[in-house]
């Protein structure tokens, strides 16, 4: 079906979540449009899993709406989530089944035929460099290589969305870089609109957009080099650090 460009493929807004008496989330809002790549910053304890678990609906939101290409989350659930790819904190891999093994069941989940597995595993380990790898065990994987085939499993029913919560925790500097570019590549190339979740600063990059989230709370969300110019022309980091550092504590339990 064709949307009209100017549907965001993610649109969050005013989105609370409560653990008992915890905030978790405050009226979270922003949007991603089709081929943008989004940092969600923020420190441990931001909500940022929390977020995740909502727009993945693995807890319901008690406040405000998801759309996902303009499908709300709660009143059509199986259509918004059938656009999106997941890529959790934890690695989800089983480690003796073989690569194509791993891509294939989890296309099964998805209700994919298998013609369509076949040719999605086919061009998704192609694009990651891992086609001559698809009978080896996931254990004799590299940490990177496992990363990339986590993120080919997510793509394996081409979402529209893709979201990843910290996908580079454990990973060296030069592996780091790989997946990031990797990701940023699908951006460009296939126009997915990607949230990625994470407290490293370097992993936003100049074009990028960018949801600062602290303490359950959006301080800023928009381009990387709008925030910025706001900030005086001062680093990412330093513009984090100030936003942080100026927003009030919350009452109640952090
Ligand atoms: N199941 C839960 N029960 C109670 N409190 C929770 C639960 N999950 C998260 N919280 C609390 O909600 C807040 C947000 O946590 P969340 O895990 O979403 O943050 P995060 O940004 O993902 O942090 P991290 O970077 O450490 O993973 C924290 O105060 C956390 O303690």
């Amino acid at each position: 079906m064709a949307v009209p460009a100017e549907v965001p493929v993610l649109e969050v807004e005013g989105l609370s979540h409560r653990f008992g008496e915890r905030k978790a989330l405050d009226g979270v809002s922003f949007a991603i449009p089709a081929g943008r790549f989004v940092a969600l910053l923020g420190l441990n304890g931001a909500g940022k899993t929390t977020l995740f678990s909502l727009i993945t609906r693995l807890y319901n939101n008690q406040t405000g709406g998801i759309r996902v290409f303009g499908v709300d989350m709660r009143r059509h659930p199986a259509r918004a989530l059938a656009r999106i790819g997941v890529v959790f904190q934890q690695p989800t891999l089983d480690p003796d089944l073989t690569v194509l093994q791993n891509l294939r069941y989890h296309g099964g989940l998805h209700g994919l035929s298998s013609k369509r597995i076949t040719e999605s595993t086919r061009e998704e380990l192609t694009r990651i460099g891992l086609a001559d790898r698809a009978d080896e065990r996931v254990r004799s994987l590299s940490g990177g290589q496992r990363r990339r085939v986590e993120i080919a499993r997510a793509l394996l029913h081409r979402p529209d969305l893709l979201l990843l919560d910290e996908p580079t925790v454990g990973l060296d500097i030069e592996l780091r870089r790989q997946v990031l570019d990797h990701v940023h590549a699908l951006c460009r190339e296939r126009g997915l609109a990607v949230l990625w979740a994470t407290h490293l600063i370097d992993e936003a990059w100049a074009d990028d957009g960018v949801v600062v989230l602290h303490r359950g709370r959006v301080l800023a969300a928009g381009p990387v080099a709008e925030l910025r110019a706001e900030a005086d022309g001062v680093s990412l980091g330093e513009a984090f650090g100030r936003l942080t550092a100026a927003a009030a504590p919350r009452g109640g339990a952090p």
